[in-house]
């Protein structure tokens, strides 16, 4: 059913490595030692190659926040109940949320797009109202979703882009770090061990029990998988399919996407392994606390520019890390050089 003609495979815009290069060599003739501002640096210069312009500017962020019921969250395999996933959602809504607050401080294009979320959800004007289906499937019994519906969750992420210099995706929904660590399991090859973790909190034996559960359930799904589509399928989430859709469409439309914590970087593993050219358009945010981030980050040789110790989600850390990025832009802007402020070099 899925093709090579599918929508997600095509390429995305390389970047210009002129600009990249002219980036740099702006960056060198400013008032600090070369390489003084560090990482800020590096992000100027990856804003030039992604913006093909020498005073690249992050002033419009788009945030959207997928959330979505887990059929494994009837499991046990989170300190929090189900429910909280639609409560949370309505808190979104509201304004009381982290998410809800960052984002309005950084005045943000700002949206909740339920994916799947079991519970009737009040219409509100910042809400995307188009669930797949009540929830996923227990994957520890049977594949997650469909095809049908996997392609569906994939399309619903895709069609969030709007136009900003900036995308954040975030993510809530109970039960989603066992469905990331599944993912993370099956694509890097790695025990349940490994990969599992507290996620909301639970303790010593919540983790044990969960690491068995996944554990069983990627030897249950392994015979079926072909590649990263099927690991989405399987043991996936709407909301994280919907992130992988939104991931690769902001690239394929040359935005730049900044990746949140465990759950999104998971959504961005698949989203490089089913389309490679997405890659250079992501740029990760934050460390979580979540013990296998790291395993996710290393597979993608990212390192994200802030640490710490968050464990949220909902898109959080992204958007704390978004004014390191506007004052890292407007260093390389506005700073003067050795020449015009007439300091010997
Ligand atoms: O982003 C992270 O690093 C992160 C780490 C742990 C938990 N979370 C959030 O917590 C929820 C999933 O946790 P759990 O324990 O229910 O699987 C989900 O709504 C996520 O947004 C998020
Ligand atoms: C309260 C709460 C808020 C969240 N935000 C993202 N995941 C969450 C999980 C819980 C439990």
């Amino acid at each position: 059913m899925n093709t090579h003609a599918d929508w997600f495979y095509t390429d995305c815009p390389t970047i210009e490595q002129h600009w990249v290069d002219q980036g740099r060599s702006h960056q060198d003739t400013l008032t600090k030692p070369p390489g003084s501002l560090g990482r800020l640096e590096q992000i100027a210069i990856e804003f030039c190659g992604w913006q093909s312009t020498l005073s690249p500017e992050c002033e419009r962020v788009q945030i959207s926040v997928f959330a979505a019921d887990h059929g494994i969250a009837q499991q046990g395999v989170s300190a929090f109940p189900p429910a909280v996933t639609a409560q949370m959602v309505q808190n979104f809504l509201a304004g009381g949320a982290a998410i809800s607050v960052l984002s309005r401080h950084l005045n943000a294009e700002f949206h909740v797009v339920n994916c799947g979320v079991a519970t009737a959800l009040a219409d509100a004007p910042t809400l995307v109202n188009k669930p797949i289906a009540q929830g996923t499937q227990d994957f520890s019994f049977e594949p997650a979703m469909t095809e049908l519906q996997c392609h569906a969750a994939l399309a619903l992420g895709a069609q969030q882009i709007c136009n900003s210099q900036l995308f954040i995706g975030g993510e809530m929904g109970i039960g989603n770090t066992s469905a990331a660590s599944a993912i993370l399991s099956l694509l890097l090859n790695q025990p349940s061990g490994v990969t599992v973790g507290p996620g909301t909190g639970l303790q010593h034996e919540g983790i044990t029990h969960k690491q068995d559960l996944i554990g069983r359930a990627i030897e249950h799904h392994k015979p079926n998988i072909r590649g990263a589509l099927d690991v989405l399928r399987c043991v996936g989430g709407f909301e994280i399919a919907a992130l992988v859709g939104a991931y690769i469409q902001s690239a394929q439309r040359g935005i730049p996407v900044l990746v949140d914590g465990f759950i999104t970087t998971a959504a961005a593993l698949v989203a490089v392994r089913l389309n490679p050219s997405t890659r250079p358009w992501l740029m990760f945010s934050h460390q979580s606390a979540e013990p296998a981030h790291q395993l996710a980050l290393s597979a993608m040789d990212a390192v994200p520019i802030l640490s710490l110790e968050m464990r949220l989600g909902e898109g959080s850390g992204a958007a704390m890390a978004v004014p390191v990025i506007q004052n890292a832009l407007r260093l390389h802007n506005g700073m003067a050089t050795f020449q015009q402020a007439g300091v010997s070099q």
